[in-house]
């Protein structure tokens, strides 16, 4: 299992990044091999001196009477991506219910409890991320308990991705993540309209979806915000990313579970991975991975409604681009993409050569290229 999910997750960053250079059609496969290198760099390698849990551990917070699979997704996923643990805070009646789908998950029944905020807060030191809201419904209880967990987990300075019903809690209360960079909120279309109605006290303008994430995201103190859609768009109030690389055209529940669930691992991975797993030493890309906040995109043309954009060379964001185009400010910050086909089958037989090339092939990646 240890190496299988190691691997998925160098596919799924594979597909991010297919996706991310679909952008702009010209990029060669070197420019993807550069980048995966920094994908590479941000996935920690496995070691015989590491202990159970080091490479991530993630909570999900989720899972009512009504939803048990959505958590399951989630969690799953972030196992599937390379996690080495993986939690469930719940309801106490979806707990058997996901206990029941997989061995592998830690499932709390704890979510509707008295004390559910003490039960969870004693886990935060031992959990890297949490994925707050798949499944979780809209019990006011369940919700008034998810309030004071975010709130505990903040002041713990632990990574949350929003998603699904806690952008529900959000929507009706935006203070509680108000500023907090370490958010990133995870919203398909419906969850948008009824987000940015709440913060920014309007409709948004549906002919301008880059402006409309942007002006979310400051409005919510420059949180990462991803639209999830036919093309995803980003923002951390700052900069707009859109990525337009086709994915799977089923449109089923449970896809933005898994973006959720792998998010959780990757931008726990990325904060680990810190400014000098990535800093130079690519020769297209002078990336610097910096900053407490994790941005999650690739950069590209903005096309807003002031019409196209780039990040000036000034601008307080390097963006992971292997066009020279934009050169990267010194100190500047990463933005990765993440993809929601995270969920890769383990036993995936090239995706474990992969993974071995990509730990043991010093040269370069020759044999790297096979695999891919
Ligand atoms: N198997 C499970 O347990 C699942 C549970 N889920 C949970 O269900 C709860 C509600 O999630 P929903 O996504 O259904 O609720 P939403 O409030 O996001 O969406 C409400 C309805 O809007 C419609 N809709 C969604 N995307 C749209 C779009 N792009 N354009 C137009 N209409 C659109 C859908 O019919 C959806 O049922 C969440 O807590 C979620 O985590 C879902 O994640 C799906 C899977
Ligand atoms: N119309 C579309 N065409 C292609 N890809 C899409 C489309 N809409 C969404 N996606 C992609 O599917 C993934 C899941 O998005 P979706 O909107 O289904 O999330 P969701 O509604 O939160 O899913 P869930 O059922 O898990 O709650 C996202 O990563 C997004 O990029
Ligand atoms: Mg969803």
């Amino acid at each position: 299992m240890a190496l299988g999910p190691r691997c998925g997750a160098i596919r799924a960053c594979r597909r991010v990044l297919e996706r991310a250079f679909s952008l702009r059609k010209a990029h060669s496969i070197k420019d993807m091999e550069n980048t995966l290198q920094l994908v590479r760099n941000i996935i920690p390698p496995l070691s015989s001196t590491k202990h159970k849990g080091q490479d991530g551990r993630i909570g999900v917070v989720g899972g009512c009477q009504e939803y048990t699979g959505a958590p399951y997704f989630a969690a799953i996923s972030a196992l599937k991506v390379g996690a080495d643990l993986s939690h469930v805070f719940c309801a106490s009646a979806a707990a058997p219910v996901i206990k029941a789908y997989s061995p592998e998950l830690i499932v709390h029944p704890v979510l509707d409890s008295p004390n559910a905020v003490h039960e969870v807060e004693k886990w935060l030191p031992r959990l890297h991320a949490l994925v707050v809201g798949p499944g979780l419904g809209r019990d006011d209880a369940l919700l008034r308990n998810v309030q004071g967990i975010l709130e505990v987990s903040k002041a713990r300075d632990i990574p949350v991705v929003i998603d699904a019903d806690g952008l529900w809690l959000v929507a009706q209360q935006p203070a509680l993540i108000h500023g907090y960079r370490k958010a990133v909120l995870t919203p398909n279309h419906v969850e948008f309209s009824r987000l940015y109605d709440a913060v920014l006290r309007g409709p948004m303008d549906s002919d301008d979806s880059h402006g409309s994430v942007l002006r979310l995201s400051q409005a919510l103190g420059n949180v990462t915000v991803v639209q999830k859609g036919e093309r995803d768009i980003l923002s951390n109030g700052q900069q707009v990313l859109v990525c337009s690389q086709e994915g799977s055209s089923r449109r089923c529940g449970g896809q933005g579970d898994l973006l959720s669930g792998s998010l959780g691992v990757l931008v726990h991975w990325a904060l680990l991975a810190g400014p000098q797993k990535t800093n130079g030493g690519i020769s297209d890309l002078k990336l610097t991975i910096w900053g407490p906040e994790i941005e999650t995109g690739v950069k590209t043309r903005a096309q807003g409604s002031c019409g196209p954009r780039t990040t000036t060379p000034t601008s307080p964001h390097l963006l992971l681009s292997p066009s020279p185009q934009v050169q990267p400010s010194p100190g500047g910050r990463v933005w990765r993409l993440l993809s929601h086909q995270a969920v890769q089958p383990p036993s995936l037989p090239e995706a474990r050569s992969l993974h071995h090339h990509l730990r043991h092939d010093r040269r370069g990646g020759g044999r790297l290229q096979q695999a891919l």
